[in-house]
């Protein structure tokens, strides 16, 4: 399901949380939606799930605008970290919402997941603790199979294991019904074997849209004698140092052709990979 974005801005009083923001999804892919605290990655998927209307711009899916727009929004599900839906009585209760709201629900599916997660159906979900509440709703998210499914950081609150069955089973429905899934999280390492293309926002912007590998294949880290580093990434984007006595290592950010690649060799320097977390710090501004 394609996803537009052009200008889009939002207002919280005198907060700008989007500024001006434009991208487009081609669709059926999983997305990664990275962007530091208060970068407005909630303001932008609240906007997608018609939860909040924009200041000014334009945002649609699979065509339509969704803002009002009752039949554009019953194929979007946004799960946020208490789950959506599932502020109302008990787990049961909330599955039988869920149902009643998607047209693609799928009950086998989300029993299968309820017994996954080791959730208890008659519980009240307010008094299920935060990692059951989490994995609420990341059951109605999953068996919502809605067409854009969003997830908002909803996994933080479960555990390790908790969150690695989570991936397992996003991945796996995802291939059998393919859909556009947007996962927003901070914990990047671990989830991004699964994103096939990145946004990274920063301050209400889009800072980068890029395939994984594209943007993997653009972080390169350097290492050996100092001036030997330095002579090679003169006029290269360094977007960070390190140096421990004759020894430096620098992350570059930008295409290294062939022809560079041979003179890194021919200087005794060594070329690395750089992972997405480590692109994602010094993109974003460091670590400070
Ligand atoms: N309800 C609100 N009222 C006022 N300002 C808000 C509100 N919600 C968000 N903001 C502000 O909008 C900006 C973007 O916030 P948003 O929650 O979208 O960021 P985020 O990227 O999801 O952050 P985090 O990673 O911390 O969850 C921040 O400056 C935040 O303080």
């Amino acid at each position: 399901m394609r996803v537009e974005v052009e200008d889009l801005v939002l207002r919280y009083g005198d907060v700008t949380a989007l500024d001006g923001m434009s991208f487009s999804l081609e669709g059926g892919k999983i997305y990664g939606l990275l962007g530091r605290n208060g970068s407005g990655k909630t303001s932008l998927m609240s906007v997608l799930a018609a939860f909040r209307k924009q200041t000014a711009g334009r945002v649609s899916v699979g065509g339509r605008p969704v803002f009002e727009n009752g039949e554009a929004v019953r194929d979007i599900a946004l799960i946020r970290d208490t789950g959506e839906a599932v502020t109302i009585g008990t787990a049961e209760d909330a599955l039988y919402f869920a149902e009643w709201l998607r047209p693609s629900w799928d009950s086998e599916y989300a029993e299968s997941l309820m017994e996954l997660f080791k959730l208890p159906r008659k519980k009240n979900v307010k008094e299920m603790s935060k990692g059951q509440r989490s994995a609420m709703g990341v059951v109605v998210g999953l068996a919502s199979r809605a067409p854009l499914t969003m997830f908002d950081e909803s996994y933080l609150g479960m555990d390790a294991p908790s969150r690695q069955a989570f991936y397992d089973a996003l991945l796996a429905d995802y291939i059998a019904h393919p859909r556009t899934i947007i996962l927003s999280t901070h914990l990047i390492e671990e989830v991004s074997g699964l994103f096939e293309e990145v946004v990274i926002i920063h301050e209400g912007k889009v800072l980068v849209h890029e395939e994984s590998e594209a943007l993997l294949s653009r972080g390169v880290s350097v290492t050996g004698q100092a001036a030997h580093v330095d002579t090679f990434t003169a006029g290269l984007r360094v977007l960070g140092e390190r140096q421990l006595g004759p020894t430096k290592s620098a992350m570059v950010y930008g295409e290294l052709d062939a022809a560079r690649r041979r003179k890194a060799v021919e200087a005794g320097l060594e070329l690395g990979p750089i992972n997405m977390q480590d692109l994602f710090i010094h993109l974003t501004g460091g670590s400070s």
